[in-house]
């Protein structure tokens, strides 16, 4: 586990509300376009984008900022992208044992559009998918569908 997670697992800073999955909700639940900041721990400059946040429940629903809230927690680290996403669909898929867990960032690093290769007008996409929404290729494919910003676009 990466260090620091177990520690986050057991004491958020912020409480984790979650409900009773009263009425089988086992569809996905999808937060979009939640917007982060970063800091490339390489360059130290930042990265920002969104991320789009996907749960499949099982016994319990996440308070919907809690997802947000999530994001939010692990971007205020120097991060690399992956790590990142990985780190938010670990914390996810622990604290709510849930069927699945999917976690798309889009980003722009400073790092490589303003410095280095000046690659301006580019992002970086990634993906970290756990359960069902790794698993389960058409319920992959419908977070994708659903999350993806270019998908989106053309759908
Ligand atoms: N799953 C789900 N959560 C909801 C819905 N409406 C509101 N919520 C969430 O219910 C949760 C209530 O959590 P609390 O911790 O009591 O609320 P809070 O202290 O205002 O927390 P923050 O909103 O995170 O500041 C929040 O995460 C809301 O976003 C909904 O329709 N579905």
């Amino acid at each position: 586990m990466v260090a620091g997670l177990a520690e986050l697992l057991s004491c958020p800073a912020w409480e984790f509300t979650t409900f009773p999955n009263r009425e089988g909700q086992h569809e996905l639940v999808l937060a979009r376009d939640v917007p982060f900041t970063s800091l490339c721990a390489h360059h130290l400059l930042p990265f920002s984008g969104t991320a789009h946040v996907g749960v499949i429940p099982g016994q319990r629903i996440a308070g919907l900022s809690k997802l947000a809230r999530t994001v939010e927690t692990f971007a205020a680290r120097m991060q690399v992208q992956e790590e990142l996403g990985q780190q938010i669909a670990t914390f996810l898929e622990e604290r709510l044992e849930c069927r699945g867990v999917g976690v798309v960032l889009t980003a722009e690093h400073l790092c490589m559009t303003r410095r280095g290769v000046r690659a301006l007008g580019s992002d970086t996409v990634t993906i970290a998918c756990r359960g069902a929404l790794r698993d389960d290729p058409a319920a992959r494919a419908e977070f994708l569908q659903l999350a993806v910003p270019q998908v989106r676009r053309a759908a």
